[in-house]
């Protein structure tokens, strides 16, 4: 269940203490903290959210341009302010669920009175309009410009409690918006908050924030967050990561900068050269922190962390959309034991973006390069695809079998990589082979379709790789190749991101034709009238000649002009080229590939049945599945006249099948997949195409670690 906590390292314990330790006024509001309360809590929450509309709405504390300052608030009034800082929390988590929400009431007759009315009740029943928030009329301009009016449950819920000076960790699933719910409370706190006094200003002042990232694509990314919206409150930002020149970071730094983001590499450096002062930083954040530990930076973060002259001056932020348990334990030495946590995936089971399609597709190594361009075809929209690899060889590889792609990775110099990846946000190329140094924050508009070539090691690259697409409220595809032989990784996956996934089998002829044929179409009832009489005379010879008739031929055409000369069966099982997937069945229980191989025998020849592949039972055991050269399908199905009560079909779709161990093993009923692992898959409906509903939708710290060698 989503929650925002009042949270040490045992969050449900401290909250139960709380409940004990403060008053029963108290014990109601960590009550109010479940994101799912009941009515009552609800009008406690509109009671509190009344005051503190009061509170930030009456210009003392901010007024509505945001001018209003620390310095007005009188001590009467900051003390009930931080007595009420948990009502602030709740009102946040009360708004980010959207309990506020308010029908509007609409008066009769009066057309005029009828929109001032709507608009009146519109700011009330949006509980996360960014009006509703201390934020600054220039930022909240700013926020307009960019189409946002109002915040992001993640935003909502930390962004009373950063700017009243919390160390949080924050986790939501992907493209939910956690770099503005850290960005716009920091820039609130250094302009208008408690650090605008505080932090450091004038020339060669040393930086008030430090933001870590993981990769330098994120660090670029995050900085033009900061950029934007910090340089239109006169807040100054640099980036630093390693591979650019120092030369124009050591001078940005000397001449004073109030924001660093960068790799944790780069800024060791700095920190190391004497260029980078981090003694008076306010705020230090470490987005996608369990990626950063993870790559092995944990004695860089704190050697950087630790440069900060009193901890207890400074805020520290943790944000990501996978928080493992031993992050959070490590949070206990960054963060100050009064931290507070906004989890918004909590215990739910699903971990990954709930607005992306997470498909698997069984495909051989050798199939990918294949069957690539037809799911690109049949599932992108015609928008952009990022390809996830294991290795940076595989990426290089793969993008240049790829007509039009490019491949993104480690082993490539900085600049181009910048190059490669401007390239992609512009839309000159729309299939980006990366390997995971893309996998994780990249915000890329448009990612309509994800495929990632074989099952992750773990289950937080699957969240992160599949959370490029589906971002901000818009849906998206995901699919997972695997080879038919590892089904069990999937199982794996399966359970630990909560995901259930979509069997689905290669793009057959009629997919391909079905959604590459209408864009060929398409593009020929664009062609002019004007090329009738220059190409009419040739139209009708080839008419004539080809002995086909006028829509056999202009079916040719539309393949032709879809780029496609061939197209060749392709197995169900495992995506082969030219191979076709057949089912075989007795009438009886096939207990066993041995047992299925004996039928098969008892009426076809063994050099038939040695170009047999991938055999495995259907999950009702009534069957065998299996591949046979397109040459040789004649002969099975022929050769089953001769059978004893033995069927072979050629199938369409691929019925639910056993897991591979079940087949070897022999008694399904006792495996631990017992009953098919895949009976909740596709239930025999193989179709692949577009289901997507529409919609449109952060490089390495420096090439130092062991984890980098691996992208
Ligand atoms: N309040 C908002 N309204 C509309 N769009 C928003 C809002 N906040 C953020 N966005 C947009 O949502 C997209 C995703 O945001 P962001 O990259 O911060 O997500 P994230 O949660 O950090 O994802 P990831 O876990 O993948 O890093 C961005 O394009 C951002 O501009």
């Amino acid at each position: 269940m989503p929650s925002l906590l009042l949270s040490s390292p045992s969050e449900l314990d401290d909250l139960n203490k709380l409940k004990h330790k403060k008053s029963k006024k108290a014990a109601s509001m960590a009550a109010d903290l479940d994101l799912n309360g009941s009515v009552e809590e609800e009008k406690k929450s509109k009671k509190k959210k009344k005051n503190k509309n009061l509170e930030s709405e009456d210009g003392e504390i901010y007024n509505s341009d945001g001018e209003g300052s620390e310095k007005k608030i009188s001590k009467k009034k900051r003390k009930a302010s931080d007595e009420e800082r948990s009502d602030t929390i709740s009102d946040a988590a009360a708004r980010a669920n959207g309990s506020a929400l308010k029908k509007p009431k609409l008066r009769k007759n009066d057309e005029d009175e009828e929109v001032i009315a709507r608009g009146e009740n519109e700011g009330a029943a949006n509980p996360n309009a960014v009006s509703k928030f201390r934020i600054s009329k220039v930022l909240r301009e700013k926020l307009k410009s960019k189409g946002i009016e109002s915040l992001f449950p993640i935003q909502a819920m930390t962004f009373d409690s950063i700017l009243d000076g919390s160390d949080l960790v924050g986790r939501a699933r992907t493209g939910q918006g956690k770099t503005l719910a850290f960005v716009l409370p920091i820039l609130e706190s250094l302009t208008n908050g408690q650090y605008k006094t505080a932090r450091k200003t004038g020339c060669g002042r040393p930086p008030s924030v430090l933001v870590l990232l993981p990769t330098r694509e994120l660090a670029n990314q995050v900085y033009a967050d900061f950029q934007a919206y910090g340089g239109a409150v006169g807040l100054s930002s640099c980036c630093l990561y390693g591979g650019s020149p120092y030369r124009a970071q050591v001078l940005a730094l000397k001449r004073g900068i109030d924001i660093v983001v960068g790799t944790p590499g780069r800024i060791k450096d700095h920190i190391e050269r004497g260029t980078l002062d981090l003694k008076f930083l306010k705020f230090r954040i470490l987005d996608e922190a369990d990626e950063m530990l993870n790559m092995g930076f944990v004695d860089d973060v704190e050697l950087i962390l630790g440069k900060v002259e009193d901890v207890n001056k400074v805020q520290t932020l943790l944000f990501s959309a996978t928080l493992p348990d031993w992050v959070k334990k490590i949070s206990a030495r960054f963060l100050k034991p009064d931290k507070k946590t906004a989890d918004l995936v909590g215990n739910e089971k699903l971990k990954a973006s709930a607005s992306v399609r997470h498909l698997v597709l069984p495909c051989t190594r050798q199939a990918r390069a294949q069957i690539i361009p037809d799911i690109i075809h049949c599932y992108s929209c015609g928008g952009r695809t990022i390809i996830f690899t294991e290795t940076k060889e595989s990426a290089s590889q793969l993008a240049g079998l790829l007509p039009g792609s490019r491949a993104l990775h480690g082993d490539i110099v900085q600049a181009q990589r910048e190059v490669v990846l401007a390239g992609f946000r512009k839309g000159r190329f729309l299939v980006l082979v990366a390997t995971n140094v893309a996998a994780r924050g990249l915000d890329i508009h448009d990612v309509q379709l994800i495929i990632q070539c074989e099952p992750p090691r773990d289950v937080e690259a699957y969240i992160h790789r599949s959370g490029r697409t589906g971002r901000a409220g818009n849906t998206g595809v995901a699919i997972l190749l695997y080879e038919p032989r590892y089904s069990s990784s999937i199982s794996r996956l399966e359970r630990e991101s909560g995901v259930k996934f979509e069997h689905i089998s290669a793009p057959q002829p009629a997919d391909v034709a079905e959604y590459v044929g209408s864009d060929a179409a398409r593009a020929i009832s664009n062609v002019s009238d004007s090329v009738i009489p220059v190409f009419q005379s040739q139209a009708e010879q080839l008419l004539s000649s080809s002995g086909l008739s006028a829509v056999h031929l202009l079916a040719k055409a539309l393949a032709k002009a879809a780029g496609y000369t061939d197209i060749k069966k392709r197995s169900l099982l495992s995506s082969i080229e030219s191979h076709v997937t057949l089912l075989l069945q007795a009438g009886k229980t096939i207990y066993s590939p041995a047992f299925a191989f004996g039928i098969l025998r008892g009426f076809l020849p063994n050099e038939k049945i040695e170009g047999v592949k991938g055999l495995s039972l259907t999950a009702d055991g009534m069957g065998a599945v299996f591949d046979v050269p397109a040459d040789d399908v004649n002969a099975f199905t022929g050769g089953q006249e001769n059978a004893n009560m033995a069927t072979i079909e050629v199938l369409k779709s691929l019925p639910p099948l056993q897991c591979k161990d079940q087949s070897r093993g022999g008694d399904k009923r006792r495996g631990r997949f017992g009953g098919g692992r895949f009976s909740g898959g596709r239930g025999g409906n193989g179709n692949s195409g577009r289901r997507n509903g529409g919609g449109h939708g952060k490089g390495d710290g420096g090439g130092r670690n062991r984890f980098n060698k691996r992208r």
